[in-house]
């Protein structure tokens, strides 16, 4: 963990002719513009793509660094919220390419969380079958996790980002301190992907962000740097040895099988991504320990973490046949197979794909209370 101290970190996402940067430095959303030129050369047209929320916190500071820097910068603002994460959005990014009339060269800026990157990503793979995109992510969550590796997608009333394609970024440009403006429950939200790489692969960050947890919290500058720049190392690991999700890079869906099931389940609307995958997360450690794979108190211990981190633990209600219902469109599954990411122990994940339904029932029976006694 000695690299927290230093402020800059400069990650290759090393994929043959789609590699890329991963650039982390305090303050760097100013310098932006100069980057873009020595990535791309000669500037052009481009555009940023943001939401009602993040512009008018850091449109101006970005389109500023870029037209000073002679690109000719047109921007979309899209409405804010995982329920906008869809094909009218979509379109509303389709119709701002085509009246800029940006061409194949000329890029396009996702400014903004996880939302505002998958959704720019998936634009960017389609309009003209192609043009670059950079990630500026502005959210703990994209800072960890959304912005690197080229998953883009929207989602669909059945499921969690069913419409997409892996199309990577050309850059991911992270400036820590667009977090300070960050609500303190998208905050918790975000931790809970970081918590997921101690979970699947590192022990020793797992007791890391245990130890310091309030710190991570309060956006203590030191601690957060480490959070980023270890999560964006394992992400690039994992994405470089897998980048089209062939095998182990669906260990990176810890939680995500029962998370985007409640996600739906709900319309996208009562939990945040980083609360849903924290459930899921619950219900993977739980199912682990009930199946025999992880020793007793591995539960314990993933629950103890999120609740330090202030996360919900309270697993919604609905019927098994529900989830199953939801879980059956999940992108990992073999036919009607549904495939679970669970755990041996904190730091070894591994993907399961003989859990009968009937495990799922009584896992998800484990958790709807007695019925209340009746008094005569
Ligand atoms: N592609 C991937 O690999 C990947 C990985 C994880 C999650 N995701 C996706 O990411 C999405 C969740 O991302 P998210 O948690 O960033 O949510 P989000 O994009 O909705 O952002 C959360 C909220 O914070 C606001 N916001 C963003 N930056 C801000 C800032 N600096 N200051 C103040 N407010 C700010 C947003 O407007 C929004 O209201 C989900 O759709 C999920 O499926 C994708
Ligand atoms: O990058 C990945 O691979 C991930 O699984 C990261 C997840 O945190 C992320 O939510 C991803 O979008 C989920 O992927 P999906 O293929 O299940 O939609
Ligand atoms: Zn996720």
């Amino acid at each position: 963990m000695a690299d927290s101290l230093k402020t800059s970190h400069i990650y290759r996402v090393d994929l043959g002719n789609r590699s890329y940067d991963i650039h982390i430095e305090p303050g760097c959303l100013k310098g932006l513009g100069p980057a873009l030129n020595q990535l791309l050369g000669k500037p052009a047209r481009c555009m940023i793509i943001s939401n009602v929320t993040v512009a008018p916190l850091y449109m101006a500071t970005v389109r500023s660094s870029l037209e000073q820097a002679g690109w000719q910068v047109s921007e979309c603002i899209l409405a804010d919220g995982e329920r906008y994460k869809n094909l009218d959005s979509f379109g509303q990014i389709m119709d701002a390419l085509m009246q800029a009339r940006l061409s194949r060269n000329e890029p396009v800026i996702a400014l903004g969380g996880g939302v505002v990157g998958d959704m720019t990503g998936f634009a960017a793979s389609c309009y003209r079958r192609g043009i670059p995109f950079v990630q500026v992510p502005t959210t703990v969550l994209a800072q960890v996790d959304s912005s690197v590796g080229g998953k883009t997608a929207i989602n669909h009333p059945h499921g969690k980002n069913m419409i997409g394609a892996f199309y990577q970024p050309k850059l991911v440009w992270i400036d820590p301190e667009v977090l300070r403006t960050l609500d303190c429950r998208e905050v918790r939200a975000g931790i809970a992907e970081a918590i997921k790489y101690g979970l699947i692969r590192d022990a020793a960050f797992f007791t890391w962000m245990q130890e310091n947890m309030q710190a991570a919290l309060a956006l203590d500058p030191a601690v957060i740097s480490t959070m980023i720049h270890t999560c964006c190392r394992h992400k690039a690991e994992v994405v470089m040895g897998d980048e089209t999700e062939q095998g182990a890079r669906a260990l990176l869906n810890l939680g995500h099988t029962f998370g985007h099931a409640i996600e739906a389940m709900t319309h996208y609307t009562e939990y945040l991504h980083g609360e849903a995958v924290a459930l899921g997360t619950l219900l993977a450690a739980r199912l682990s320990e009930q199946a025999g794979f992880a020793p007793q108190g591995t539960e314990t211990a993933v629950t103890d973490c999120f609740r330090q981190a202030g996360l919900p633990l309270a697993i919604p209600a609905f019927d098994a046949a529900m989830w199953l219902d939801a879980m059956g469109h999940d992108k990992k599954n073999i036919g009607s197979r549904i495939r679970y990411i669970l755990l041996h122990e904190i730091g070894n994940a591994f993907i399961a794909d003989d859990i009968p339904a009937d495990a799922i029932e009584q896992l998800i029976q484990s958790y709807q209370r007695p019925a209340e006694p009746v008094h005569t």
